[in-house]
């Protein structure tokens, strides 16, 4: 059994790697293979990997290339999270919607289409080669982002992919419901959940008997915050609590679920909503010369590629270099759901057809599902009320719109789905945005005509 992590070079490797070697007996995995297009990058996570395995004694042989072939052949699973012009291209699709008084978000609003439209091809020929090579029952487990824009691009021209599209998000807000309420046995809430990728709520979390959403409801409303008071602690000494890379910017985000709840009690929100819901707060609360880009490239990032210099220096690796926990365990939990046919529940990103009844069913939605050997088996969630609705509608529109344009070079749709986004106030500042991130994304987008 092979799995190849597309994105080698990611700050995400080494802690994905861990959790595939501690399921190493379950996946019956024999060995694990990097593929990158940043051969450098990748080397030098791939001496921590090393390490891990090393350190783990695990089974596990470990390939690193820059080969397709060498990459794919006759793998089973594999686990994607490339970023398409890495960070200094996210610190432009943060900072440059900012210029101009919109949401500065690697996913949200103008940022997120950004990166949509660089992504979009290099996703479609990750595709191509894995269907070239790969084994024919193998799956790709996709967490490369923007996965709402990603997930329609692979809808609209590969549909028959054996791909899923992922997001971390509402794990690690569970991660956090269990934190506040001190349960720590998260991965074992029982949830229903509906929406799009980064732009969905609860509806239910239970555990045990208990309505866990009516007591984090309350918590939220107590507190104004979602962040527990370990980490709260440990945020007021440090600018960075290292086990779960949560930087001060995090405490905006926790903190905003208090007043996106506000609004609308009803559903515990993905944290994302904020970018469309407190639009305006958000960019107050943004500094435009210092965003979540710097932010990563000093404290996670910077970690890791010093991390691996003093690995190489003294042999020795550091608890701070590598951030091992939910992410890595859900696609790894993802991926033996899959191959044991285990029927457990994860929310995963798949086209509606009914999963939310008044939604189109070409809509790639984020919803509960029973894993099992043939993919998800999609829990309906039923029909959604005018406001949910409304709301997701336009933001579908945008991205649907985006794929659109992009697939066929359209200036005017892809325009169109900048203004239609809910972060943007104008027809006139969405040109603005647009014409100048087509300038900046020169070497990755397709020409608009
Ligand atoms: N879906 C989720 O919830 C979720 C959660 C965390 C991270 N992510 C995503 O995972 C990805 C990695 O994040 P990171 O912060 O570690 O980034 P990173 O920049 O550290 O790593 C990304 C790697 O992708 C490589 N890459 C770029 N284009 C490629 C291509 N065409 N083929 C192969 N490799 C390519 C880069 O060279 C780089 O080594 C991003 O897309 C990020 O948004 C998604
Ligand atoms: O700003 P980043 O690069 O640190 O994170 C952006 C990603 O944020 C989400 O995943 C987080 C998760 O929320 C957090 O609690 C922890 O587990 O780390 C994850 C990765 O940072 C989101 O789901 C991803 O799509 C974003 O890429
Ligand atoms: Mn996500």
């Amino acid at each position: 059994m092979i799995i190849t992590i597309v994105g080698g070079g990611s700050t995400f490797t080494p802690g994905i790697v861990k959790s595939i070697a501690l399921r190493q007996k379950e996946l019956e995995v024999e060995e694990v293979r990097l593929f990158d297009i940043d051969e450098d990058r990748q080397y030098k996570v791939s001496l921590v990997v090393d390490w891990i395995l090393k350190d783990m004694k695990s089974p596990i042989r470990l390939t690193v290339t820059t080969d397709k072939r060498t990459a794919y052949e006759n793998s089973s699973f594999i686990f994607a999270q490339m970023r398409v012009g890495k960070y200094a291209m996210r610190e432009k699709d943060e900072k440059i919607p900012l210029r101009h008084g919109c949401v500065g978000q690697e996913t949200c609003g103008c940022g997120g289409l950004a990166y949509g439209l660089r992504t979009l091809f290099p996703m479609i020929q990750v595709i191509d080669d894995v269907e070239k090579y790969a084994a024919p029952d193998h799956w790709i487990l996709n967490y490369s982002n923007p996965a709402a824009v990603v997930s329609e691009a692979c809808r609209a021209l590969r549909p028959h992919a054996r791909i899923i599209n992922i997001c971390d998000m509402p794990i690690a807000i569970l991660e956090m419901v269990g934190r506040c309420l001190d349960i720590p046995n998260f991965t074992d809430f029982d949830v229903n959940y509906f929406g799009l990728n980064h732009f969905g709520w609860f509806t239910d979390i239970t555990y045990q008997g208990r309505d866990l959403k009516a007591e984090i409801t309350e918590y939220v409303m107590k507190n104004k915050t979602l962040l527990p008071p370990d980490v709260l602690e440990k945020l007021k000494e440090h600018d960075r609590v290292g086990e779960r890379h949560l930087n001060a910017s995090w405490i905006h985000t926790w903190n905003n679920v208090y007043k996106v709840l506000q609004s609308n009690p009803e559903y515990l929100p993905n944290t994302y909503l904020q970018y469309y819901l407190l639009s305006k707060d958000v960019v107050e609360e943004s500094n435009p010369e210092y965003t979540r880009a710097n932010e990563v490239m000093d404290s996670r990032e910077k970690d890791l590629f010093e991390g691996i210099d003093h690995y190489i220096k003294t042999g020795e690796v550091t608890a701070k270099a590598f951030y091992h926990g939910a992410h890595g365990n859900y696609i790894a939990d993802l991926a033996m759901a899959l191959k044991n046919d285990t029927k457990k529940k994860f929310i995963v990103i798949v086209q509606n057809n009914g999963a939310i009844e008044n939604i189109a069913p070409d809509a790639m939605v984020e919803v509960p599902a029973y894993i099992g050997k043939n993919g998800p088996e999609v829990i309906c969630q039923g029909p959604i009320d005018d406001y949910y609705k409304g709301l997701m509608e336009q933001q579908l529109a945008s991205e649907k719109l985006l794929v659109a344009g992009g697939i066929e070079g359209s200036y005017e749709k892809v325009w169109k789905a900048f203004s239609m986004n809910k972060t943007v106030p104008s027809a006139t500042v969405a040109k603005a945005i647009l014409d100048e991130m087509i300038e900046a994304n020169k070497e990755f987008w397709p020409e608009l005509r």
